[in-house]
Order: C-alpha cells, then sequence, then structure tokens
C-alpha cells in the first residue's frame, strides 16, 4: 500500500506572564519584529470593548478598575475571534492567562486546522490549542509598583490603590497558573529587573527556535 504523507498546519501559541509592570507590552512588539508572531494583548482586547461601548464594555470597564480579572467566557471569545481573523498562525498572547478560570477555558478551545493528505486540503482535524511555552517575566514587587506609577499612559487602574488589588490578584491567582505550567516543564523564566535591551537579549534565545523573520534595513 502506498505511504501517506501528512503534513498538519500546527498553530503555536506562546503565552507571555509576569506582573503588571514586568515589561510583557515592551518585549511583545520586540518579538512580533523579530519573529513573526502575532501580538494578542487580552488586557487591550478587553479594553477596545470598553472604548467600543459594547454589551459587556460597562461591566469589563468596572472589573478592570478594581484590578478584577473578567469572566473567562468574555476573554477567551475575544482572543479566538482575534486568532480566527488573523492569517498567522504564531501567537504571543500577553497577559493570559491570568487564572485557572482563564486557563481551563482556554484549553477547552477546539479549532479546526487543515491538513493535507497527497496535497488535497482537508479542514476536519479537531485539535486543542495547547501553549507551546509561558514567557514568564519576573521581576521584583517594588519595581513592579515603581514602573507602573511612572508609566503615564493614562490608564484607569495605574494609581496607587488599584496596583494593591492587581498584584494580590497576580500573586493570589496568576502566580499558581504559572507554576502549573512550571510543573509541566513549559516555563522560560526571564529576570526582568534589567534593561528592555538586556531583558530582550535573554528572550531572542528563548525564541530562537523560530526563524527569525527577514528584516529591511530602510537606511540603505
Ligand atoms: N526592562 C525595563 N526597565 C525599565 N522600565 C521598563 C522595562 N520594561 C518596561 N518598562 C517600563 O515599565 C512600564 C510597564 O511596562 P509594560 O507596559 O511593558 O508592562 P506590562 O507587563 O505590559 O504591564 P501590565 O500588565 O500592567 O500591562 C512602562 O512604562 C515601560 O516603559
Ligand atoms: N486575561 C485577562 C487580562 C486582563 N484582564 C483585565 O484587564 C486589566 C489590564 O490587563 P493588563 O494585562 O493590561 O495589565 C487587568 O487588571 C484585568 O482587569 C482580565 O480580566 N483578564
Ligand atoms: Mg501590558
Amino acid at each position: 500500500m502506498e505511504a501517506k504523507l501528512f503534513f498538519q498546519e500546527t498553530t503555536v501559541v506562546v503565552f507571555v506572564l509576569g506582573g503588571p509592570g514586568s515589561g510583557k507590552g515592551t518585549q511583545c512588539p520586540k518579538i512580533v519584529e523579530h519573529f513573526g508572531f502575532t501580538h494578542l494583548c487580552a488586557g487591550d482586547l478587553l479594553q477596545a470593548e470598553i472604548e467600543s461601548e459594547s454589551e459587556n464594555g460597562t461591566m469589563i470597564h468596572n472589573f478592570k478598575k478594581e484590578g478584577k480579572i473578567v469572566p473567562s467566557e468574555i476573554t477567551v471569545k475575544l482572543l479566538q475571534q482575534a486568532m480566527q481573523q488573523s492569517d498567522n498562525k504564531r501567537f504571543i498572547i500577553d497577559g493570559f492567562p491570568r487564572n485557572e478560570e482563564n486557563r481551563a477555558a482556554f484549553e477547552n478551545i477546539v479549532g479546526l486546522e487543515s491538513f493535507y493528505v497527497n496535497s488535497k486540503s482537508y479542514n476536519l482535524l479537531l485539535v486543542k490549542i495547547k501553549p507551546e511555552f509561558v514567557l514568564f517575566f519576573d521581576c521584583p514587587e517594588e519595581e513592579l509598583t515603581r514602573r507602573i506609577l511612572n508609566r503615564n499612559q493614562g490608564r484607569v487602574d495605574d494609581n496607587i490603590e488599584t496596583i494593591g488589588k492587581r498584584l494580590k490578584v497576580y500573586f493570589e491567582s496568576t502566580l499558581p497558573v504559572i507554576n502549573y505550567y512550571n510543573s509541566k516543564g513549559k516555563v522560560q523564566k526571564i529576570d526582568a529587573q534589567r534593561s528592555v535591551d538586556e531583558v530582550f537579549e535573554d528572550v531572542k534565545s528563548v525564541f530562537a527556535k523560530f526563524k527569525p523573520v527577514a528584516r529591511v534595513d530602510s537606511t540603505k
């Protein structure tokens, strides 16, 4: 019998976690530029819902102001829509999963993947998307607070009262998720208390297995 060649397109997902102010939003655009990933920031997708005055906008705004985690069904739906609308197959998902509920909800997404048999395309394969790894920006609490108070981007949650609440949620709900992935050998921990460039040097090593995208030098 003739051997069949299977080629399955795989979706690569990397979760980017770390305390509020650890530098996720600073490093992710660099990963996009160097390694061709699409950056999906859960907090930004939720913020867009607030600004578009969608039916959940007010509720999301109140959760954000209190540093609370929005129900997973809302966040996962936004992430799923953004992934489906993208032509890319490589995603860095920033600020997600923030708690066990987020994690379980995402890991239950079943996606349709195309695959090929003898050059014919089929869209029948049901897959659950598992993160390739978790990029974890490790940074002490005092530095997180200092950075957020200096951020100056007009965020409703960048004030000393909400920062305390966000840090509590981070230690109580997000760290256990990081520990869960660590127990599975999936965490790439980066010392985030260094300069932006030094941190990115370590990030580059972690992403080394993904081919860097060709970059055009605009100065030439
Ligand atoms: N390595 C660094 N050294 C000093 N300042 C930094 C570093 N990385 C980021 N910052 C600054 O710290 C602030 C917070 O960074 P950033 O917005 O990237 O954090 P974040 O992890 O996305 O936070 P959040 O979870 O609140 O969205 C910004 O003002 C940013 O310019
Ligand atoms: N998975 C998530 C991510 C974010 N939120 C809410 O948005 C706030 C801001 O998030 P950043 O990642 O930009 O810091 C966050 O404090 C939560 O209120 C969420 O609910 N779930
Ligand atoms: Mg951010």
